[in-house]
């Protein structure tokens, strides 16, 4: 059985919003589905701990399959949790009958990766429509709507239809929709996933200033590792439907423990060899090699000017071959390809600059 993996305490400078006050908290939460035609039963979900805190905005990353949709699912009752139990604000809602859900939903924005818009509605009346559904009556409806449209953008636009907008502007009224009756809480099921990188991040500015300026809690699922770098406080990784590795999010991307972890922020992070390096990089320095190495920024040491420092300081000529720096928290992360002299003493002046400066540095090879 896979435990789950904590990651270090939070990471220097980060913010944490404390575990100990849940909002969402799932307890052995286990999901299967029937088989059909003498099919097996298909386990979604084992095992799942997690908490989401007040006020934060927890992502769920993971491969296709992983498990995602139906964990948040769970949380407004869209499926039903086959194991376990799940806790919000306190109320245990496993047992909760349609009626008990349809109450609880209201405090449940959700929004999609294709919007879910009724395209015979305009943008107001998208918006409008949960609110005509609880009954409210016109005047705040109208008043409703309209502040709505206006924190998202789109007060010019509440007599389009849908198929007049943009998929960033549908995601935007998807937003004001899953927002009209005040929730606590939103889900986000791949929101950005069917949009272009620049409106993608265009839609995590609002998510995020709807976090931050109206103190809604945010839990989102994603395949996508720059999403859980962009906004969320926590993550949470999901693999065969187990989570593997759980904590703040500088934490886990700067110090992933499992190997799926790995791999997601390698994506963001990693820095390959490029081509023409590698067809010439050796493992046995010859005389006159150059030594190759990678430098991992992890973000809590990285503001130092590196390679001017080297350069500067110890008279070491570095050149950068290859390189791949982000920022979490508004701290270096990522990696450099350096190659270096191979002799002595330069060698060991570089590696223990390096270690001045509490950078990992790996020796990858020799090259011409
Ligand atoms: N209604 C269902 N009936 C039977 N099996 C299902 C049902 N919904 C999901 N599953 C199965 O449960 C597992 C988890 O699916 P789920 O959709 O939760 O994963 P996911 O991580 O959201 O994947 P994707 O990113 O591709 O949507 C998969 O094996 C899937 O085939």
């Amino acid at each position: 059985m896979n435990a789950p993996l904590k990651a270090d305490a939070f990471g220097v400078g980060a913010q944490p919003i404390p575990v100990a006050d849940p909002i969402i908290r799932f307890e052995q939460v286990g999901k299967s589905y029937p088989g059909r035609r003498g099919q097996n039963a298909v386990t979604a979900l084992s095992g799942i701990d997690l908490t989401v805190p007040k006020g934060a905005i927890v992502g769920v990353i993971g491969r296709s399959g992983a498990g995602k949709s139906t964990l948040i699912r769970l949380v407004n009752g869209l499926e039903r949790a086959t194991a376990g139990r799940i806790l919000i604000e306190g109320e245990d809602v496993t047992g909760l009958t349609e009626a008990g859900w349809r109450a609880r939903r209201r405090q449940t924005g959700m929004i999609f990766q294709h919007f879910n818009l009724l395209s015979s509605r305009t943008v107001f009346d998208n918006v409008a429509l949960p609110l005509e559904i609880a009954g409210a009556p016109k005047a705040e409806i109208e008043s409703q709507v309209t502040r709505l449209l206006e924190l998202v953008g789109l007060a010019d636009k509440r007599e389009r239809y849908p198929a007049e907008l943009s998929g960033g502007q549908k995601q935007r009224v998807g937003i004001a929709r899953a927002l009209a009756t005040e929730p606590k809480v939103l889900l986000c099921d791949e929101a950005t996933s069917a949009l272009d990188p620049e409106t993608t991040q265009s839609i995590l500015a609002l998510l995020r200033k709807v976090n931050r300026e109206l103190g809604i809690t945010i839990l989102l699922i994603t395949h996508e590792i720059p999403v859980i770098k962009e906004i969320c406080d926590r993550v949470a990784v999901i693999e065969d439907g187990r989570i593997v590795e759980e904590g703040d999010v500088f934490s886990v991307l700067t110090r992933p423990q499992h190997p799926t972890t790995a791999r997601f922020v390698e994506a963001v992070t990693g820095v390959e060899l490029p081509a023409y390096l590698a067809d010439r990089i050796r493992t046995q320095a010859r005389p006159g090699d150059e030594t190759v190495l990678r430098i991992t920024f992890t973000g809590e040491n990285a503001t130092a000017p590196v390679i001017s420092r080297l350069s500067s300081t110890i008279g070491v000529d570095v050149n950068i071959l290859a390189g791949r720096i982000d920022a979490i928290a508004g701290r270096p992360f990522g990696s450099l390809l350096v190659s270096v002299p191979t002799q002595e003493p330069e060698l060991a002046a570089v590696l223990g600059a390096l270690k001045t400066l509490e950078l990992k540095a790996e020796v990858i090879g020799y090259v011409s």
